[in-house]
């Protein structure tokens, strides 16, 4: 699906420092309480996907608890290439999504601390059914996502030695001061993050931004 995403961006040059520092996805936040919102129906939201689609980024629609079509309304309007569910959406919202063609990523909020892989199992086999792409992050109650905490990352790593599921994507407090430590203990090939490159919350910060692809790819070329 993609391999760095930097979630929660606002302006165009969050775009642009996201192509330089080598990520490949951006998200943008259509969940109105988030301090990262934006608005669909504003001009510079297109703008954004437009920049986006001009860097090659993959551009990923994050939505809280909306229905299949409004979800696809807002994907046509400003121009998404997937749509991440992130809310309390029955399966059937990705089954419609999926069955019309959408490429979705389907949000797994876990508990914090040590969880077992049958645990995991139960909580995303339905999605994997549904044609999902699973992204991890700790439950966040109702601010739903964008919180900064991290999950064990180590049940990850357990989960996808014995499940062999290994295109999945880590979030969850993801910052250039733990990714490198993260990558290596959950065995992720893919993260995302919105509040650990900001400075403040709410703003990104080109140095952190920088600083967190970096790090990325200097642990998992580290890998291999
Ligand atoms: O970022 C938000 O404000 C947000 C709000 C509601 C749903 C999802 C949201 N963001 C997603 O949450 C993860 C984790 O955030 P963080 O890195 O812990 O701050 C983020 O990657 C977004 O996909």
């Amino acid at each position: 699906m993609f391999q760095v995403k930097i979630c929660g961006v606002r302006h165009n040059c969050d775009v642009q420092w996201v192509s330089q520092a080598g990520g490949d996805a951006i998200g943008l936040n259509f969940f109105p309480k988030s301090v990262r919102y934006v608005d669909p129906k504003d001009e510079s939201t297109a703008e954004l996907c437009q920049l986006a689609n001009e860097f090659g980024l993959l551009r990923v629609g994050v939505f809280v608890n909306r229905s299949a079509v409004q979800c696809q309304e807002v994907a046509e309007a400003v121009g998404l290439d997937v749509i991440q569910l992130h809310g309390d959406e029955s399966v059937d919202v990705a089954q419609q999504l999926t069955a019309s063609g959408c490429r979705v990523v389907r949000a797994i909020k876990l508990p914090l601390g040590e969880i077992g892989a049958q645990a995991i199992n139960d909580l995303v086999s339905p999605w994997l059914d549904a044609g999902c792409h699973l992204l991890f992050d700790a439950d966040a109650g109702a601010a739903h996502g964008g919180s900064g905490k991290t999950l064990h990352w180590q049940s990850l790593a357990a989960w996808q030695e014995s499940d062999g599921c290994s295109d999945w994507t880590l979030a969850g407090g993801l910052k250039p001061e733990n990714i490198a430590a993260a990558i290596r203990a959950s065995g992720a090939t893919s993260i995302d993050t919105a509040s650990g490159v900001e400075c403040p919350r709410g703003v990104k910060s080109e140095e952190r931004v920088q600083q967190f692809c970096r790090s990325a790819l200097a642990a998992w070329a580290s890998q291999s």
